[in-house]
C-alpha cells in the first residue's frame, strides 16, 4: 500500500456521535467555531462540495470533488484561522480533486518558500488550498482545505490536534496551555505538538524508504 492510501486509509474522521459540547469543565476555552460545540461526526458516502472564501463580492470559489480525510485543528502559525480563532481547522483531498471554480486571478500563493503553497484570496486573506509541488514530499499529492468554507455539511470532522505548543507563537500565554490542552481533550482532539502519530509515522516511513534504510 503506497503512501497516500495509507494516509486515506486511517478512518474516515466520523466519530459515532458528536463529542465534548457544552457543559463540560472546560467549555468556556474557545479553540474554533467548528469544534467549540462539539465535534460534528462526518457523513458516510458524503462527494465533496464548494469552499467560497469570504469576499461579499466576486468570491474564489473552489470545487472538491471528494471528501477530506485527516481533518484536525491546527495551531500553527501558518495555517489560515477565521477571526478570534486560537487554531484553525484543516484537512487533506488528493490534489486531483481540487479546481478553481471562479475568481482564479484572485489568487495568490501566500509564502512561496514554504512546502505547502497556501492559495489566499488577495482580498480577503481567506487560504482556498494549499498544494504541495515538491515531488519529494511525503504529502505530495495531497491539497489541505478547510472545509469550513463549505455550506455544505458532511465534510469529515476533526480528529485530532496538531502543533499545539505553536499557539504561543502567534501570542498565546504559556499559561493557558494546560486550560488549552484540556478543552482538546474533552473534545475528543488528542492534542499533539507536531502532527498525530499515523501522520508522523507516515512521513518517518516516506524518509525511511528514500534513505533506503526501509523496502
Ligand atoms: N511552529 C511552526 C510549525 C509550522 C509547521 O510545521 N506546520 C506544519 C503543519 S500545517 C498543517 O497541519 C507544516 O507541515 N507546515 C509546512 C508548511 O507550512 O509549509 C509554526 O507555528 O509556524
Ligand atoms: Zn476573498
Ligand atoms: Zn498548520
Amino acid at each position: 500500500m503506497g503512501l497516500l492510501s495509507n494516509l486515506f486509509g486511517g478512518g474516515d474522521g466520523n466519530a459515532s456521535s458528536t463529542t465534548g459540547g457544552g457543559g463540560n469543565q472546560h467549555s468556556d476555552v474557545k479553540i474554533h467555531p467548528q469544534v467549540d460545540n462539539g465535534v460534528k461526526p462526518g457523513s458516510s458516502n458524503f462527494p465533496g462540495g464548494k469552499l467560497t472564501c469570504h469576499c461579499t463580492s466576486d468570491p474564489v470559489v473552489v470545487e472538491v470533488s471528494a471528501q477530506s480525510a485527516h481533518n484536525h485543528v491546527c495551531g500553527c502559525t501558518k495555517c489560515w484561522k477565521p477571526d478570534g480563532a486560537v487554531f484553525s481547522q484543516i484537512a487533506v483531498v488528493g490534489r486531483d480533486h481540487v479546481k478553481v471554480l471562479e475568481h482564479e486571478e484572485k489568487l495568490e500563493v501566500v509564502d512561496p518558500s514554504a512546502a505547502i503553497q497556501r492559495h489566499a484570496c488577495k482580498a480577503c486573506g481567506v487560504h482556498m488550498f494549499g498544494r504541495i509541488e515538491d515531488t519529494n514530499h511525503p504529502f505530495h499529492g495531497l491539497d489541505f482545505v478547510h472545509t469550513e468554507l463549505s455550506d455544505q455539511s458532511g465534510w469529515s470532522g476533526a480528529e485530532f490536534a496538531a502543533f499545539c505548543s505553536s499557539i504561543i507563537e502567534s501570542g498565546v500565554d504559556p499559561s493557558r496551555m494546560d486550560g488549552i490542552r484540556a478543552r482538546l481533550s474533552e473534545l475528543g482532539l488528542t492534542p499533539y505538538d507536531c502532527l498525530s502519530p499515523p501522520l508522523m509515522d507516515a512521513i518517518a516511513t516516506h524518509v525511511a524508504k528514500q534513505k533506503g534504510v526501509l523496502a
